[in-house]
């Protein structure tokens, strides 16, 4: 089968630049999506999982590992993703959290290339006041939400099954239709296929109006 040029290998990602404000972001071109979450969550695991390169995004066991605003290009030139320091960690002094916020809600709130936001969750502990926060902006926007509820490989136990459908369908009430919804563990790289399409519906301008364009 002949390679799509069009279409994105995510294998293919690169370290781009690491920026601490807005304006030493790069080129606010094509398109880009941020993974967003509590400090902890599993946002460069998963960004590594679905890069297949463990050594991509740095990940750590304690908190707050990531403290820039890290973009990574994949094979077209213009997209990227884009892993966004953790929210919400206890320990990191206060001046430095003010700082991150401040960054953050500006590079969420200014940056044209952004089509859309992953939130990462532990499936064990969603939806705490942060994620609360960028849900009702995402909803405010219009920007597109997928949900990544991760570390799945942790509700292991017997419950665990109803545990987790009961946890999806109380999100989903919250969540509301437009916005989408996977469970995802980097350690077993269940999830990565989805994950994969759904950003690819974000990333790539939608097939129909490009066919539409040159008719
Ligand atoms: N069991 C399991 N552990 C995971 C999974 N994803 C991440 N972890 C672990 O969770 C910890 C935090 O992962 P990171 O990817 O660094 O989390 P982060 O959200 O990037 O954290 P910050 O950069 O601090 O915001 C690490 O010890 C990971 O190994 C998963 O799917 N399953
Ligand atoms: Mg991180």
């Amino acid at each position: 089968m002949s390679e799509n040029p069009a279409s994105l290998n995510f294998h293919q990602a690169r370290f781009c630049v690491s920026a601490d404000k807005l304006h030493q972001c790069p080129d606010d071109s094509l398109a880009e999506v941020a993974f967003a979450g509590r400090s902890n969550a599993g946002k460069s695991s998963a960004i590594n999982t679905l890069t297949q390169n463990g050594k991509l995004a740095r990940t750590s066991k304690t908190p707050g590992r990531t403290q820039l605003i890290n973009f990574f290009d994949l094979n077209i030139p213009g997209i990227r993703i884009v892993d966004l320091p953790g929210y919400g960690y206890a320990k990191v002094p206060i001046a430095m959290k003010t700082h991150w916020q401040k960054h953050l809600d500006a590079y969420l709130q200014h940056r044209e290339a952004l089509k859309g936001v992953v939130l990462v969750m532990d499936i064990r502990h969603p939806m705490k006041e942060f994620d609360e926060m960028l849900v009702s902006w995402c909803e405010k926007t219009g920007m597109p939400l997928h949900v990544l509820l991760t570390k799945s490989d942790k509700l292991t136990r017997g419950p665990a099954q109803s545990t987790l459908l009961k946890l999806t369908a109380q999100l989903r009430k919250r969540l509301g239709d437009g916005v989408t919804l996977q469970t995802f563990s980097a350690l077993k790289k269940e999830g990565v296929d989805t994950l994969r399409a759904r950003l690819s519906e974000l990333l790539l301008p939608p097939q129909d109006a490009a066919q539409d364009d040159q008719a």
